[in-house]
């Protein structure tokens, strides 16, 4: 007898069974990464959706604290073919449904064929197919999330001391590798809410101003978007996935939403000047239409998207991949230098 269901806006209703017991709504999305479900659980981009995993065995390697990139499971349920004990705990303890059992090859296909769509989730002792359904039925659309900036940002700035150039990196839901990747870089890195206001950030005297991924529709991210309008110009900016489309919508482009995105360990990107073509970590439902005042220098060997827009004349280095990696490919970790080597322009500008 099953213990768990999975309501669809297909009108099917699948079973499943519990590991970790709970209702949860969400937007269903998958995952092809066949490694690094630690780090995916802990990507605050995964805010407000259902996680499946298309690889069959998550968990085969367990549960270290040291690979989270937050302090928190974001996607608030997980749906795997098979997960490990470790895993199941892990879940059960943050209180996030998770449910195995589930054919998530025909699941992955009605999402690629419908695009990502809002799902219920019931399991446990007490789940009921119209627990579900009734959670369906209460799911908000993504773009319709407001809030979503709030439920993942810092509340407060966090100063990371280092010799190096000074970054604000406007957190929208930072992954712990981007901060990591600067750091390491000996950057001076101060991480702030994705509202902070022009006068706080200006007060720091930055290098660069550096936007973070996120989660949810970038539309939403009015207060970020604006902080980029105020400085573009005078500062040179830097963005990551969200950080990106936000940083593309302050220079007049557009964004708009994906059937149903890309999320893995696999994508390929070209980028048009070198003709290289590099294996990149992604992990986003949405997408830049028009790059407004910047250029598209990058593109997903795929369907075309837009994966790198940049600005020599305004100083605009951004990508809609995730060159931090963590889960995935290392290929692209010198986005990180070319960032902080704009940022000693500025410095050297600013000491002129
Ligand atoms: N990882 C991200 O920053 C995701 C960006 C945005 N939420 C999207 O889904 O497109």
């Amino acid at each position: 007898m099953s213990d768990a269901y999975l309501a669809l806006e297909t009108g099917d209703v699948v079973e499943a069974r519990a590991r970790a017991p709970g209702a949860a709504q969400g937007e269903l999305v998958f995952t092809t990464a066949y490694t690094g479900y630690e780090e995916s659980l802990t990507d605050p981009s995964y805010e407000a959706q259902v996680l499946t995993f298309a690889y069959p065995l998550i968990g085969n390697y367990g549960v270290r604290e040291e690979r989270f990139e937050s302090d928190r499971v974001h996607p608030h349920a997980v749906v795997a073919r098979e997960m490990t004990d470790d895993v199941a705990e892990w879940l059960e303890a943050e209180g996030v449904p998770g449910v195995d059992h589930v054919d998530t090859r025909d699941l992955v296909t009605d999402i690629r064929d419908r695009g990502a769509m809002k799902v219920g989730v019931s399991a446990g002792p007490e789940a009921s197919p119209e627990e579900a359904k009734a959670q369906l039925e209460s799911c908000p659309h993504m773009s319709d999330i407001t809030d979503i900036g709030e439920r993942v940002s810092v509340d407060e700035p966090v100063h990371h001391a280092g010799s190096g150039p000074r970054v604000a990196l406007v957190d929208c839901g930072a992954k712990g590798s981007i901060v990591d990747s600067l750091t390491a870089r000996n950057a001076d890195v101060h991480v702030l809410p994705y509202d902070v206001s022009a006068e706080t950030v200006a007060d720091l005297d930055p290098d660069v101003l550096f936007i973070s991924n996120g989660p949810g529709d970038p539309a939403n991210f009015e207060a970020t978007e604006a902080l980029v309008t105020h400085f573009k110009g005078d500062l040179p900016i830097a963005g990551i996935c969200l950080g990106q489309q936000v940083v593309a919508r302050a220079f007049g482009g557009t964004t708009e939403k994906m059937t149903f995105g890309h999320r893995g360990v696999n994508q390929p990107v070209l980028d048009h000047e070198s003709g290289r073509v590099v294996m990149t970590t992604q992990n986003h439902g949405y997408t830049v239409d028009e790059p407004g005042d910047l250029t598209v220098t990058q593109v997903n060997v795929n369907d075309d998207t837009p994966e790198g827009i940049d600005s020599e004349e305004y100083g605009v280095l951004t990508r809609q991949y995730h060159p931090e990696a963590n889960p995935g490919p290392h290929d692209t970790l010198d986005f990180f230098d070319d960032v902080l080597a704009l940022a000693e322009d500025r410095a050297a500008l600013t000491v002129n």
